[in-house]
């Protein structure tokens, strides 16, 4: 078992990856907890494969649980995911001091965290990811949200896991489309700052996604670490050093807005685009070698990820899509930072373009 700590003072908490982990999770967390009581909260798709082993787990430790099983998808990362939820915590009688187990992926994530944030106050809690996209980026970090019809995570609250536990092996039965999604926020990490993994991803992402875990171990274990870093270094994004992890985003969320949050695009496929299209907004000003925004598409295109407006199966014009990142919740004083590149492993944040800019590339980028 490998062991990371987020450095976040009184608030650090470690990361524990390892093959089978989740077979074992009892005793990782029963040392956290004042009773011997938890609540998992996961989705029905997990709950097929996953619910009974940690059960069997906690039951080992002498831990009873209780289990609160929610539908698949973005949908239920909303107001109405949110009100059962947190009025079935309440039900269970969960004191600040239990801890709940979030095991999913970002979704189940992300609203087992916001819920942990309002309940009480404010309760533990502890993620469990199941994607490759939570296990190397959601699950850590403490951005917590909603989505709401005008954005994108707009209602949230940072609020820290106890504990994060990876077992790199549930991601055996996830579909390889989510784990193509997942990949995307991997590649991310070598475009932020770090060229070197971003050549290695070239070299070695499809054997990745053709299930090759040893690809699969590096990959987690230098992402997690990455972004372990960042988060400790701007825990609440106001340096301009986590918003880095925002890279892709801006455009992407525009993208999953406009395609209603909804299957059509997955979180990460609307990421893939996002940083091709950031790259090529780069490019297209003169900040990024064209050659290098094109090995960005390529490699995404080549991992079968969306590359371009068409291949993410948008068809709103550059003014529509422009008007989603007005949301964005980096605007400040009306304009929106947008982290862009002048080179691969070379982003940075800028806030010199204007929305108006930003639509007539995007408008350019329709027929590309
Ligand atoms: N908080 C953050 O820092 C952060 C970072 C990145 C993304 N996100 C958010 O994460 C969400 C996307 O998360 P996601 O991509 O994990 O999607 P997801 O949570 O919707 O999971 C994807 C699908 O895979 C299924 N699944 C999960 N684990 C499985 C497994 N091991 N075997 C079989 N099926 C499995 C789920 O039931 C679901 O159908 C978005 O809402 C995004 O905004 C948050
Ligand atoms: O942890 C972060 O910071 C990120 O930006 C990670 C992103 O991958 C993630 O999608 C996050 O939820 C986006 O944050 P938001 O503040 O733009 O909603
Ligand atoms: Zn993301």
């Amino acid at each position: 078992m490998e062991k990371l700590t987020v450095e976040l003072g009184a608030r650090s908490y470690p990361i524990l990856i390892g093959d089978g982990l989740i077979r074992d999770i009892g005793a990782h967390v029963a040392p956290l907890l004042k009773r011997p009581r938890t609540m998992i909260v996961t989705d029905s798709h997990v709950a097929d494969h996953y619910l009974a082993p940690i059960g069997t787990a906690l039951a080992m430790e002498n831990i009873a649980c209780s289990s609160f099983v929610l539908d698949p998808g973005e949908a239920t990362k909303s107001w109405s995911g949110l009100a059962r939820l947190t009025e079935w915590l309440i039900g269970e009688g969960i004191e600040r001091s239990d801890h709940v187990i979030a095991l999913g992926g970002g979704v189940i994530g992300d609203l087992v965290g916001f819920a942990c944030s309002i309940v009480k106050r404010g309760c533990a809690f502890i993620q469990v990811p199941t994607t490759l996209l939570a296990q190397v980026d959601s699950s850590v970090g403490g951005k917590t949200a909603i989505n709401v019809p005008a954005g994108k995570n707009l209602i949230g609250a940072f609020h820290q896991p106890a504990m994060v536990v990876i077992d790199p092996t549930t991601l055996e039965t996830l579909p390889r489309r989510e784990l193509g999604a997942g990949y995307a926020e991997v590649v991310k990490y070598g475009l932020i700052d770090d060229a070197d993994f971003f050549a290695w991803c070239e070299a070695h992402g499809a054997a990745l996604l053709a299930g090759d875990s040893a690809a699969r171990a590096h990959a987690i274990a230098h992402s997690v670490a990455a972004k372990a870093r960042i988060v400790a270094a701007d825990e609440r994004e106001t340096q301009d050093i986590r918003a880095l992890l925002n890279l892709g985003h801006s455009f992407g969320h525009a993208l999953e807005a406009e395609t209603g949050y909804s299957d059509r695009l997955l979180h990460g496929e609307a990421v893939a685009a996002g940083m091709v299209l950031a790259h090529q907004f780069s490019a297209a000003n003169g900040l990024c070698p064209a050659a290098d925004a094109a090995r960005v598409r390529d490699h995404l295109a080549s991992v079968g990820l969306p590359h371009s407006l068409a291949s993410a199966g948008i068809n709103g014009g550059g003014a529509q899509l422009a008007a989603h990142m007005a949301h964005d919740k980096k605007v400040r004083g009306g304009r929106l930072p947008l982290i862009l590149s002048r080179g691969i492993g070379q982003s940075f944040v800028t806030d010199a373009y204007d929305l108006d800019a930003v639509a007539a590339f995007l408008d350019e980028q329709r027929s590309v």
